[in-house]
């Protein structure tokens, strides 16, 4: 007698016919092939599931992200293409390589900073890298001092001259701090107040009439990690970024109305010279590559972060390893516990330079 299992029609090969049937061995080799044959039926619905649906979706998915994020990429090129792009703080780090991916993308850029020379080589090797092609516009260099707001208002005049608008500012310079909060001088503090808060939003609002009467213009802050939490020994640097960090959301919220975009950065650590050109407690430079700086990101990775956060008009973007990232949600979530961490820190930091 043969066994047939009418729903195993088509899986013939996968399962036992049975012959005869009543021995111990033939009921365990029929129950052997009963449970295959269930595998081999689930086995081939899912298949039939595999090839009629995940499949098909799977590759439907995949095709409208890719269409989706090739829209994005030619809006970010459409948007990035001959806009006129300030940049402060061009002469080194960050700023330095936000010029780089800026031109590199075809925007029109007016270099700021304190010193000319550095200003113009850079200038000029921009002009040397570009291909015709995808960019003819030879940057344009702007001197001033963003703790002189004299020169600040003089400079805004001669960008809106010569350029007679502008699309997209980026505030990027700026000074960090070392020391501790009874030793610093208030001049200190006011200095690294000046450079990293009043001279930003004093270029920032000297531009803005014009982009309001545009209806058009991108305002981008390049703030830090510590805009959004205050770590021992930084005072002066940390309070200037939360300053950035409430100035330029209330921006955003105020002018919204005339279509311009606010995008703030909150990067961690860079490989940049900020450490080493940081203000200490008495003024004088702190001249040291700290270790943390030394082995953050580069400014030209974090520099693309801000193209692409610019092209996306994103508002705000955090670019940071995990435990900056994590600390930050510490602070907000827990902050006893961040207190606690902090204060450990600044026992343990004392220590060692005390040691
Ligand atoms: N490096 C890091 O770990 C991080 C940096 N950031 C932020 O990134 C930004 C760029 O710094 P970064 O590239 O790292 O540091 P750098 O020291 O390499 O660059 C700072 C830039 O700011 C300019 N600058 C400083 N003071 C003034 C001033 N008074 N007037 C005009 N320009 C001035 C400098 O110009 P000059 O050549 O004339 O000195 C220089 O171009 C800063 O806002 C910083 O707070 C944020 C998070 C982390
Ligand atoms: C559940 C686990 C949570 C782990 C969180 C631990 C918290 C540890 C504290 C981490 C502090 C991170 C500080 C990051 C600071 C930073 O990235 O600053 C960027 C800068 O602007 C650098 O300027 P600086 O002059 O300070 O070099």
């Amino acid at each position: 007698m043969q066994r047939y299992i009418p729903a195993l029609k088509s899986f013939k090969s996968e399962y036992t016919v049975v012959q005869g049937g009543n021995s111990e061995q033939n009921r365990k080799a029929c129950g052997n092939s009963i449970c295959g044959s269930r595998k081999a039926v689930q086995k081939g619905r899912f298949m039939d599931l595999t090839s009629t649906v995940i499949v098909p979706l799977l590759f439907g998915s995949l095709g409208i992200f890719s269409l989706f994020r090739l829209l994005q990429w030619m809006r970010m090129r459409a948007y990035l293409r001959g806009a006129v792009v300030v940049v402060t703080g061009a002469t080194s780090g960050l700023g330095k390589e936000c010029a780089k991916a800026f031109h590199a993308a075809g925007s029109r850029l007016v270099l700021c900073g304190r010193d000319g020379e550095k200003l113009k080589d850079l200038a000029q090797e921009l002009s040397a890298m570009t291909d015709h092609r995808k960019n003819i516009h030879k940057p344009h260099t702007v001197v001033f001092d963003l703790s002189d707001t004299k020169t600040i208002l003089n400079a805004a005049e001669e960008i809106l001259k010569h350029l007679g608008h502008v699309d997209i500012l980026i505030n990027n310079a700026g000074i960090s701090y070392r020391g501790t909060i009874v030793d610093t001088s208030l001049d200190v503090d006011k200095k690294v107040m000046e450079t990293n808060y009043f001279g930003p939003i004093a270029l920032t609002k000297a531009l803005l009439p014009s982009m309001i009467k545009r209806r058009q213009g991108h305002i981008v802050a390049i703030s830090s990690i510590q805009g959004k939490i205050s770590i021992p020994f930084r005072s002066a640097y940390a309070a200037s970024k939360h300053a950035t960090q409430a100035f330029f959301d209330c921006l955003r919220a105020e002018v919204e109305q005339y279509d311009i975009d606010v995008t703030v950065i909150s990067p961690g650590y860079i490989q940049t010279n900020l450490s080493l050109n940081a203000v200490t407690a008495d003024g004088s430079r702190y001249g040291v590559m700290d270790k943390n700086t030394a082995e953050g990101q580069t400014a030209a990775e974090v520099a693309q972060v801000v193209l692409y956060a610019v092209g996306q008009k994103k508002k705000e973007v955090l670019v940071a390893g995990l435990k900056p990232s994590l600390a930050v949600y510490l602070r907000n979530l827990f902050p006893r516990l961040f207190f606690n961490l902090m204060a450990t820190r600044a026992k343990k930091e004392r220590k060692t330079k005390d040691s």
